[in-house]
């Protein structure tokens, strides 16, 4: 039998069905940091460190197309010395049986723990697992559809320790679980592939293993294809908010025609700033409960 938890019973066991509480983080101390190599671009290109007032003007528009889309939107208090606390994707992951404590890799990072854990303590919401071996990323990991999760091991963020505690404890809850390597330098999984829609992704073929692509297609699911430098701009890096509506940065026009095309309604909040530090929709998102 499933625990059950007290409290506000966090529950996500799909990345596509209708979205009802999310947690974000303003970026009142977000800077870019060389953490990954899509930052380390944007700092080698020289570009102008954003302004505070830039950056919470577009992560308003993020918080209003989430509202807009019928979420419920929960914020968390930024630390000074956390700058990246603003992806809230990373540190904690919601599953079916409620939020999983990660276990972040880069040392600028690996204090958000603790903020995370006294906002789910004060919320009365009990981790119903705590990573504890290897390290463990949550935009790593797709909770696809009940019963169906990948996660990406790149070794740079989540290394493969640390994927296979979480696919044990999930493999326990009887899901199928995909442990899927790749390369580093695209950070995290939910750099090349994301959820749309039930059953529609969008994937960047350009860097996916084809074996991935085919384990996708034997699982019925299609996808929109991401060419290598959209991808590195965070084009994959979209929240499904169901119903319908995805939640897809301004910039990625192409993209937010195709998804368009198949008759989704797009959000477009501008997000340049966070992509340039490795980071869209779906990073600066912790889904909290969706309907399934
Ligand atoms: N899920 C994600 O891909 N999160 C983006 C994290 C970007 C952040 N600048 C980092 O390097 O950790």
């Amino acid at each position: 039998m499933p625990e059950s938890a007290p409290g506000p019973a966090w529950r996500v066991s799909s990345e596509t069905a209708p979205l009802r509480e999310v947690l974000l983080c303003p970026p009142d101390h977000y800077r870019w940091i060389p953490t990954n190599s899509i930052v380390r671009r944007t700092l080698a290109e020289g570009r102008q460190a954003p302004a505070t007032h830039h950056l919470k003007a577009q992560h308003a528009e993020l918080v209003h197309a989430i509202e807009q889309g019928g979420a419920r939107v929960h914020l968390i208090a930024p630390e000074p010395h956390l700058p990246y606390m603003a992806y809230t994707r990373d540190s904690v992951v919601v599953t079916h049986n409620g939020p999983v404590l990660c276990q972040l890799e880069r040392p600028q990072r690996r204090g958000e723990y603790a903020p995370l854990t006294d906002w789910h303590e004060a919320h009365e919401s009990r981790f119903w697992r705590k990573s504890s071996t290897g390290t463990l990323e949550g935009g790593d990991i797709h909770v696809i559809r009940p019963g169906l999760a990948a996660i990406g091991a790149s070794g740079g963020r989540t290394d493969e320790t640390g994927a296979e505690q979480l696919a044990g404890w999930l493999r326990e809850e009887g899901w199928e679980v995909r442990v899927e390597p790749f390369d580093e330098h695209f950070l995290h999984l939910d750099v090349l592939f994301g959820m749309a829609a039930d059953n529609l992704a969008v994937a960047c073929e350009d860097a996916l293993d084809p074996a991935f692509l085919d384990w996708l297609r034997a699982k019925g699911i299609r996808w929109i294809d991401v060419p290598y430098r959209a991808a590195m701009n965070l084009g994959c890096n979209i929240l499904a908010l169901g119903n319908g509506r995805v939640v897809s940065a301004r910039e990625s026009t192409d993209l937010n025609a195709a998804l368009r095309a198949e008759g989704l309604e797009v959000l477009d909040p501008a997000l340049s700033l966070f992509t340039a530090g490795g980071g869209g929709p779906h990073c600066l998102t912790c889904p909290l409960r969706r309907d399934i």
